[in-house]
């Protein structure tokens, strides 16, 4: 009998058994550093020629692994060996799938410190935010486990005298799961393990920036007992393995999650039938995100700028759930935008291997010099408050910044910067507060800090955001708790970690029978 599931706990580093067990998990990933890694295609170990190579975004000369690069030729080979394997896995017993997704919770769950040791290292995630990501990675796979064993059987359906009729859920074919590297861990894992335990199979494409997590969890999976050619990890460049697999006849479906753009591009090109496609292609896309937190005349103020603060600068802003905006009613609105900037200028930021860091670099040098841009937009369009200050000479480090009095309509308000920058507007009733919080064309998360149960009813029918929290911060949604995913140009609908999700990866039949 499965134990029901639980989410994984965050680990207490005030214990120092635990600081003591990071610290190894540090020193086991630095004794990996500058390896390189193979593709892995149907089992078999490809090294080519052409690298990406992962560098450390809190020190540009450490480099963390060369990872082999796929071209259209190797994923095309990824296909065949994919599209061999959907024949005998689709057939295999959703219990079995499942115990495979148990057994790589438990690997992961024995290196957990290892694992958020490299996200340290690849990601620049401070200690806190890398054992959230691991801790993630084991509950996707420890919930999507369970959630098949609920779906294995189907649902039951009405029969008439005579008649018995059954409705189930068969697997699709093969998936291209292309993943972020914001939550190189969780995202990556969560999306390849709810394709596989479904009795698809898996092209895995992750970004650029953090491929060698992704070649360990390969390896876990294979330890777990995932046969060969079920999962293939075909790390390349989005434009050329990205387009050749969306194009591609035989995929069946596309599992994304990153920014609007590229998501819209996938989505325009799955639409297309090619030669010999059989199926309209199912795109499941999470997209980008300018989450609003909106602070009412009566509330926790402390708690609005505690919440706002680790909202926004958490992993330097890099969420597509981080807060980005703050709506404050003007009767509150100097209080809170004060406090928020006294919160920050506590925060430290540095070198994200030091227990006591808060916010490490961003992730590499063209998001620096794009976040760079827009705290120049900011200083035209908004009071600089606090922050506004960058130093790209070792790594790719960016002061939290804040800026205040910015028009609902200005650029920093509307557009996703991905990045330690929050900018302040004032509402002048909570009517106006939830205007401007929908303003956006995206819609994914959004928090409401008030202490007035009319205000928050009217937030809960007409905040318009797929995850939308009251009297907290507006990131870290918990598999299985916060089922997570936005609307509008924030992408399908979906909800990763949630009760419907696996259902994405799957087909239903009826089949009645006469008797
Ligand atoms: N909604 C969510 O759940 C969620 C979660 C995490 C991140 N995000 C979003 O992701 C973005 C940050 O991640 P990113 O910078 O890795 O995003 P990105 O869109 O640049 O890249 C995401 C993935 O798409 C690949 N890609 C690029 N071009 C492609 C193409 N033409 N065809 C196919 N694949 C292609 C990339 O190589 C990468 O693997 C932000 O916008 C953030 O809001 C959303
Ligand atoms: N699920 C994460 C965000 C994922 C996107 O970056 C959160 O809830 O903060």
């Amino acid at each position: 009998m499965v134990q029901p599931y639980k989410h994984e706990p965050f680990t207490d580093f005030t214990v120092e058994t635990n600081k003591k067990a990071f610290e190894e998990g540090l020193k086991t990933v630095q004794a990996y550093l500058g390896q390189d890694y193979p593709l892995v295609i149907g089992g078999e170990r490809i090294m080519t020629e052409d690298k990406i190579v992962s560098i450390n975004p809190a020190n540009k000369t450490e480099v963390v692994g060369r990872v082999a690069k796929a071209n259209k030729d190797l994923a095309e080979k990824a296909m065949q060996a994919a599209d061999a394997a959907f024949k005998w896995w689709s057939k295999t017993k959703p219990e079995m799938r499942a115990d495979i997704l148990f057994r790589a919770a438990a690997i992961v769950r024995r290196r957990k410190h290892e694992f958020s040791a490299l996200l340290v290292k690849e990601a620049g995630k401070p200690w806190k935010e890398a054992d959230a990501d691991t801790a993630e990675a084991i509950d996707f796979m420890e919930y999507y486990a369970r959630q098949m064993l609920k779906l294995k059987d189907g649902i039951p359906v009405e029969s008439r005298p005579g008649e018995t009729n059954r409705f189930f859920y068969i697997p699709l074919g093969v998936g291209v799961v292309i993943s972020p590297w914001n939550f190189p861990f969780a995202i990556m894992a969560g999306t390849t393990v709810a394709a596989l335990v479904t009795g698809n199979t898996v092209l895995l494409k992750p970004a650029s920036a953090t491929p060698v997590v992704a070649y360990k969890f390969v390896e876990v999976l294979e330890e777990a007992g995932l046969p060969a050619g079920v999962l293939n990890y075909i790390p390349g460049s989005g434009a050329e393995v990205g387009d050749y697999l969306v194009d591609h006849p035989r995929t069946r479906f596309i599992s994304f999650t990153g920014s609007r753009d590229v998501g819209i591009r996938i989505y325009e090109r799955a639409a297309k039938v090619h030669p010999g496609q059989l199926w309209l292609k199912r795109v499941i896309a999470e997209m980008g995100g300018k989450d609003t937190i909106v602070v009412d005349k009566e509330a926790d103020l402390e708690l609005a700028a505690q919440s706002i603060v680790a909202s926004a600068f958490g992993f330097s802003g890099q969420k597509c759930s981080a807060c980005s905006r703050v709506v404050a009613l003007e009767d509150v609105y100097d209080q809170v935008l004060n406090r928020v900037v006294e919160l920050t200028k506590q925060l430290k930021v540095g070198n994200p291997e030091e227990q006591s860091t808060f916010m490490g670099p961003v992730i590499d040098q063209s998001a620096y010099n794009k976040i760079m841009e827009y705290i120049e937009i900011g200083k035209q369009e908004g009071k600089l408050m606090t922050g506004g200050e960058g130093d790209d000479s070792k790594g790719f480090f960016i002061q939290p910044t804040v800026f205040a009095d910015v028009d609902p309509k200005a650029r920093l308000m509307q557009e996703e910067i991905f990045g330690p920058v929050v900018a302040f507007t004032k509402a002048k009733d909570f009517d106006h507060a939830l205007e401007i919080a929908n303003n956006t064309e995206y819609g994914l998360t959004g928090a409401v800090i008030s202490k007035n149960r009319f205000n928050l009813e009217k937030a809960r029918e007409e905040f318009h955001v797929g995850n939308l929290y009251f009297n907290r911060g507006c990131t870290g949604a918990i598999v299985g708790y916060h089922p997570f995913g936005g609307f509008n140009m924030s992408g399908t609908d979906s909800k990763a970690g949630g009760p419907d999700y696996l259902l994405l990866h799957m087909q239903a039949k009826t089949v009645s029978e006469m008797f």
